[in-house]
């Protein structure tokens, strides 16, 4: 086996990490803080609180115009992104829930980027199918059922413009990804790393940030 150079993340390291990223601001805040209140048994479904400043810096750093979401929950990735992007910028959110992206819809309205953000509420896969067919997308931010992502993967790429990000969650699940007895979800996200690798489209490296976090740019 391999010896990690990783550093072990203990909570001091973690709390110092957050500490040295950008703060999240006052509306990124509210909505992590309200989600943990309404939401304590699903609050774990939210991105890591790290991964807001990191896909707002993703968003800049490519200038991405167009974003698209699969996973919304009540917002708050979508809300980091949605505040990164320009003026003019438009992040398509997808997800199934009216009562988890209702909390995002006020947020994103409260923090004054609600006309950046379309939320389509229907499976994602149906929302991607139906967009246009020709390379338009900047990024793309995978965070919904671990099954779709080999699927939503298809539909995202040739979507994509040269130099255009998927950027895709959960990609360790929780470290069961490398057990040899994974089931479900951990297995899905092995067979999407699998398909990850092998496509000649794309190159993507894993970065040991949060859960796992898949960068992949368009050649
Ligand atoms: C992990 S949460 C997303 C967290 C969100 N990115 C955030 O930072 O708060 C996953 C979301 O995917 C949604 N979802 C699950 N299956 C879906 C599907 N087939 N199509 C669209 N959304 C789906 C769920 O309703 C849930 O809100």
């Amino acid at each position: 086996m391999t010896e990690s150079k990783s550093t072990p993340i203990t909570a001091e390291m973690y709390d110092y990490v957050l500490a040295h990223n950008p703060p999240l601001n006052a509306a990124q805040r509210d909505i992590v803080e309200l989600t943990r209140q309404q939401f304590p048994d699903a609050a774990g479904m939210q991105s890591a609180e790290e991964q807001g400043p990191l896909l707002a810096f993703l968003v800049r750093l490519i200038g991405a115009r167009h974003v698209v979401e699969v996973g919304t929950f009540t917002g708050f990735s979508a809300l980091s992104m949605a505040q990164a992007l320009p003026a003019d910028g438009t992040l398509i959110a997808c997800d199934v829930s009216e009562e988890w992206t209702a909390y995002g819809r006020e947020a994103w309205e409260k923090a004054g980027v609600g006309d950046r953000v379309e939320l389509r509420i229907a499976p994602a896969l149906e929302t991607l199918r139906a967009m246009p067919a020709e390379p338009h997308i900047d990024l793309a931010y995978l965070d919904a059922d671990k099954g779709g992502y080999i699927a939503y993967w298809e539909e995202l790429v040739p979507r994509l413009r040269p130099g255009g990000l998927i950027v895709a969650d959960n990609v360790l699940y929780h470290g069961e990804v490398a057990d040899p007895a994974a089931t479900g979800s951990a297995l899905a996200i092995r067979a999407f790393n699998d398909h990850v690798v092998e496509d000649s489209r794309m190159e993507a490296v894993i970065l040991t940030v949060a859960d796992g976090v898949t960068l992949a740019r368009k050649r």
